[in-house]
């Protein structure tokens, strides 16, 4: 039984024809495991055309072992990592950034909706000196966040400068930078790596696949034994094809852009829909496939015993509707006229 769309998250979304297409071509006979395959061989090397730069490519099952491990190969357990304080890596990844690096502290930080502003960067990097503190060692960006916002190539550039000046590296957590690169009207390598980005944790799952996660290093020192990281860690597919070959097909395809633009423009018409019902307005700009609304409790509770799945806990709050590569406008419009009715009384 086909269930209707949800608006909960784009983890709800199932896999877009593209990558199913990709998977069902990878399955054809045998191959190589662990990674040594063709397929996996072909999506590498179109992550650097894709970025346009010779970058080095893992794969991981999902976001958290990939910001996890990301940011435990860019920094030693006695350092500190710097990330906004409704990050995903503080907020909703149950300690595996600290666990899998033994321990490297996360510093919270600051900036309006949900960017990290490089005036909190400085403070943390400044703070403490002395050899009492975990020395910071790393920025951790989201991109688009999980505000819904998406930074600038002029706010990266100025998270650069700041890096530079306490040589720090920097993560980006691309869970959904698909969107973030539709949303700029940039390219991959405009919004990463040319704005100084070490290392990006790209989401598959997030843009229409059914799991898997690209871990591209634009520093290849930093890879240096990632692999073996990777296996201690649990994340080395057997059957590596299966990530692998979805991704060559989301490149290839485009479908990987298509997908977000599609994510895109449902929310800014979501956004629009609700915006036009007396007594809702948006918690942040809509940059990218995630719209946050206030709503009152009542009203929520009864969208959830009408069947709507709504998350309340991301970011700063509020009610949080996502888009995705599979979203409708009919069922958009189902719940806009819900949450019209609902507000109505
Ligand atoms: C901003 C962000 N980062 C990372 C992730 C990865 O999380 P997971 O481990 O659930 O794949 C998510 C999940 O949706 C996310 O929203
Ligand atoms: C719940 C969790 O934060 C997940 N990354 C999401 O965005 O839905």
């Amino acid at each position: 039984m086909t269930k209707p769309g949800q608006f909960a998250s784009d983890n709800y979304s199932g896999i877009c024809p593209e990558a199913l297409e990709y998977m069902l071509l990878a399955n054809e006979g045998d191959a190589e495991a662990y990674g040594e395959d063709e397929w996996t061989r072909k999506a590498c090397d179109e992550f650097r055309v894709l970025f346009e730069t010779d970058c080095d490519v893992f794969f991981a099952f999902n976001g958290t072992a990939a910001n996890s491990l990301a940011l435990a190969s860019l920094c030693q357990s006695y350092h500190s990592v710097i990330a906004h304080q409704t990050s995903h890596v503080e907020t909703d990844e149950c300690g595996a950034p600290e666990f899998f690096s033994n321990g490297s502290k996360l510093l919270l930080g600051d900036g309006a909706e949900g960017k990290l502003s490089p005036e909190s960067i400085a403070e943390l990097a400044s703070k403490r000196t002395d050899i009492h503190y975990p020395k910071p060692k790393v920025i951790s960006i989201t991109q688009a966040t999980e505000q819904g916002t998406v930074y600038t190539i002029d706010e990266l550039q100025a998270i650069k400068e700041v890096a530079d000046h306490y040589r720090l590296k920097i993560h980006m957590d691309g869970a959904r930078f698909a969107n973030a690169c539709i949303s700029l009207g940039k390219s991959p390598a405009e919004i990463s790596w040319k704005q100084g980005v070490d290392v990006l944790c790209f989401s598959g799952t997030k843009n229409g696949m059914a799991i898997g996660e690209a871990i591209v290093f634009f520093d290849k020192q930093l890879a240096e034994d990632f692999s073996y990281r990777i296996k201690q860690a649990g994340q080395l597919a057997s059957k590596m094809r299966f990530l692998s070959a979805p991704w060559l097909g989301m490149l290839k395809t485009g479908a990987w852009e298509k997908n977000a633009r599609h994510a895109n423009l449902c929310a800014a018409y979501l956004a629009e829909q609700l915006c036009e019902i007396p007594g809702v307005n948006l918690l942040r700009p809509c940059e990218a496939n995630a719209v946050f609304v206030a709503l009152p409790e009542q009203v929520i509770i009864k969208l959830r015993k009408q069947g709507w799945r709504i998350y309340t806990f991301i970011g700063a709050g509020g009610a949080r509707f996502v888009c995705s590569w599979n979203s409708d406008k009919t069922r958009i419009d189902q719940l806009v006229h819900d949450v019209k009715q609902l507000m109505a009384k």
